[in-house]
């Protein structure tokens, strides 16, 4: 320490954790049991994530007063466990204060708040929605003095976003920026926010530690991946992707600023692994936050039932997975043997279970109704509603949660029975195209990543991903007798939906033009079932969820 007692070491415990939104007193007992830890390794002060003691987003509960005294009533408690001698703490929390309702963060040391921040730019686009519930802080954030080190808290968006909060922080004496996150997942995300936070380096002069979340909450998966940049636009630190951890980074004041000498350097997972492991976290969290003790999946021998129990034996182990393979008539012996292969291979519970009786009895019932009418596409969703009755029925008897199966190309189009094979709580792979489902599975074939539960080697038989995808509701049938081949499919649609391009830009990078508009077409029209929709893992920029708000009535077409 120098003379006056101003320190040349700072030692940040950064807690990457996974909070329950609307656990007030789980995610005290998390930040409590985290402090502790950070004691134990001699931190001086403790960064927890973006609204930690509320989980993040709360969305709507932050209209609720209770919900407000609850949370602040939790930090009240936690700050006065500070006066201990150990580590001083940085929690986010909403604060009901006389300027609006704050996304904030507390910082307490020695027994008391010792400053309250309040985030200033609220994102309101794509899946964020902070406008709607918070209001902006009242005026620019200075600096915190932390045990003589000047401390700047922008909070999440405060980084990314246009309003000077960093630069306004260095330039009223900021020393280094701690800044709270609750930053979704989304394929590449890692890179846009090392370039987020190297231009503010640039622009401030200052290192930066970036503390993001962890965990699954409905359609987001928060992957933490928490690091620090220098002052020297290097990275400090990088902590693991998709894993829980506390750790301790050493700072030490040189002549250029502080420097983090000290902090964990993880290896980021590549791209399949990347989707795989957030598909498993989302379905994992899922399933766990809501209480169920086990999952059904409708095993039809097919790639995307097959890749949904891989990922759900992955998240849950094989003693929560019940499958469950219900052949019909189009039903093909293949289709049989790749089911239970699957199965066995996962090493989860499998039944088979007819639907001849039901799929008749609804056609018997129907028979006077229907007299000289032809046989279609009606027949075909009584087999999947079939299916749908009958998961449903084994979900309600054993309390299992259905997961669904339809992945983005399908619900793109809405090639998808509504109250069939629609029916279910959570869809982990709603979010991947069809050619994205067949590279993580044949990723995960080579691959267990860390954390899975399940085994190694050919979990999806390689016959499922060398079969032509058929939806199997009548003799010979091949998803492509519909659609156009996958891999012109997901590139039309990914033009559609993730870039909002033009139909002209999109024949111009060499489609057909009435095949572009038949599509743009049936993404408009499926726009009702998406609505009703299972909630699924996000996994690109644009999810069918809060990403992408489009009309259900709506006639607009681009014929340019
Ligand atoms: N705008 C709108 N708002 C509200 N409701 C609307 C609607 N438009 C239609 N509807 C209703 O929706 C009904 C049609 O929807 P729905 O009953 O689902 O049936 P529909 O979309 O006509 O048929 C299902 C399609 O999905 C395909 N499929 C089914 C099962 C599995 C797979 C697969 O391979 O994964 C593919 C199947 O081959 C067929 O092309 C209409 O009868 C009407 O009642
Ligand atoms: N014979 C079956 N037994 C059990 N479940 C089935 C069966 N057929 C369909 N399903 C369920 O309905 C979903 C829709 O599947 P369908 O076979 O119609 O086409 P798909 O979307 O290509 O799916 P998959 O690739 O899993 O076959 C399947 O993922 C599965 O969960
Ligand atoms: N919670 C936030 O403010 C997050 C916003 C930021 N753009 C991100 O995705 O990381």
């Amino acid at each position: 320490m120098t003379k006056n007692h101003v320190p040349d070491v700072l030692r940040i415990a950064v807690a990457q954790l996974n909070p329950v939104v609307g656990d007030i007193a789980g995610n005290l007992a998390k930040a409590r049991e985290a402090r502790a830890e950070a004691a134990r390794h001699g931190a001086d002060l403790i960064l927890f994530t973006e609204l930690f003691i509320a989980g993040y987003p709360p969305e709507d509960l932050i209209l609720k007063p209770a919900f407000l005294t609850a949370c602040e009533r939790a930090v009240e408690d936690l700050a006065g466990e500070t006066g201990d001698g150990g580590p001083g703490v940085i929690i986010g929390t909403p604060l009901k204060r006389e300027s609006g309702t704050h996304n904030s963060v507390v910082v307490a040391d020695g027994g008391k708040i010792i400053a309250e921040r309040y985030k200033l730019d609220l994102p309101n686009y794509g899946e964020f929605d902070e406008k709607r519930v918070f209001q902006p802080g009242p005026e620019m954030p200075g600096p915190v003095n932390f045990r003589g080190v000047r401390i700047g808290i922008p909070i999440c968006e405060d980084l990314w976003g246009d309003l000077g909060v960093c630069e306004t922080l260095a330039e009223s004496g900021a020393e280094i920026l701690l800044v709270p996150n609750g930053s979704p997942y989304y394929r590449g995300k890692i890179d846009v926010r090392q370039q987020v936070v190297i231009r503010q380096v640039i622009e401030t002069g200052l290192p930066i530690l970036y503390a993001n979340q962890l965990g699954g909450q409905d359609e987001l998966v928060f992957d933490g991946a928490s690091f620090a940049i220098s002052a020297r636009k290097t990275l400090a630190f990088q902590m693991s992707q998709f894993e829980e951890a506390v750790v301790v980074t050493t700072w030490k004041r040189e002549r250029e600023g502080w420097v983090c000498a000290d902090g964990p350097m993880s290896k980021i997972p590549e791209k399949e692994e990347a989707d795989y492991r957030a598909c498993m976290l989302g379905l994992r969290d899922y399933v766990n936050k809501n209480g169920f003790k086990n999952v059904v999946i409708g095993l039809s021998g097919g790639i995307d039932s097959a890749i949904c129990a891989a990922l759900a034996v992955d998240a849950l182990g094989e003693d929560r997975l019940h499958a469950v393979m219900m052949p019909y008539r189009y039903t093909t012996k293949d289709s049989l043997k790749d089911a239970e292969d699957c199965a066995r291979a996962l090493g989860c519970r499998y039944d088979i279970v007819p639907i001849f009786e039901p799929v008749e009895g609804f056609s018997h019932a129907l028979t006077q109704l229907f007299e000289g009418m032809s046989e279609g596409i009606t027949e075909e969703n009584l087999q999947s509603r079939a299916r749908g009755t009958i998961l449903m029925a084994i979900s309600n008897k054993f309390g299992s949660m259905v997961v669904t199966t339809g992945n983005k190309s399908e619900m793109s189009v809405g090639y998808a029975t509504l109250y069939g094979d629609m029916n279910g709580g959570f869809n982990p792979i709603k979010d991947l195209y069809k050619m994205q489902v067949y590279a993580l599975s044949r990723w995960r074939n080579t691959h267990v990543p860390p954390g899975a539960l399940g085994p190694s080697g050919e979990v999806i038989p390689q016959h499922v991903i060398d079969k032509a995808p058929s939806a199997e509701l009548r003799p010979d049938q091949t998803d492509q007798d519909s659609l156009p081949p996958y891999p012109m499919l997901d590139d039309i649609l990914e033009c559609l939906v993730e870039n909002e391009m033009s139909v002209d830009d999109i024949v111009a990078r060499g489609h057909d033009r009435e095949t572009v508009h038949r599509i743009e077409h049936l993404l408009y029209i499926a726009e009702y079932k998406r609505r009703q929709a299972a909630p699924g893992v996000k996994i690109t920029k644009k999810n069918f969820g809060r990403d992408r708000r489009y009309p259900i009535t709506n006639r607009f077409r681009d014929r340019t």
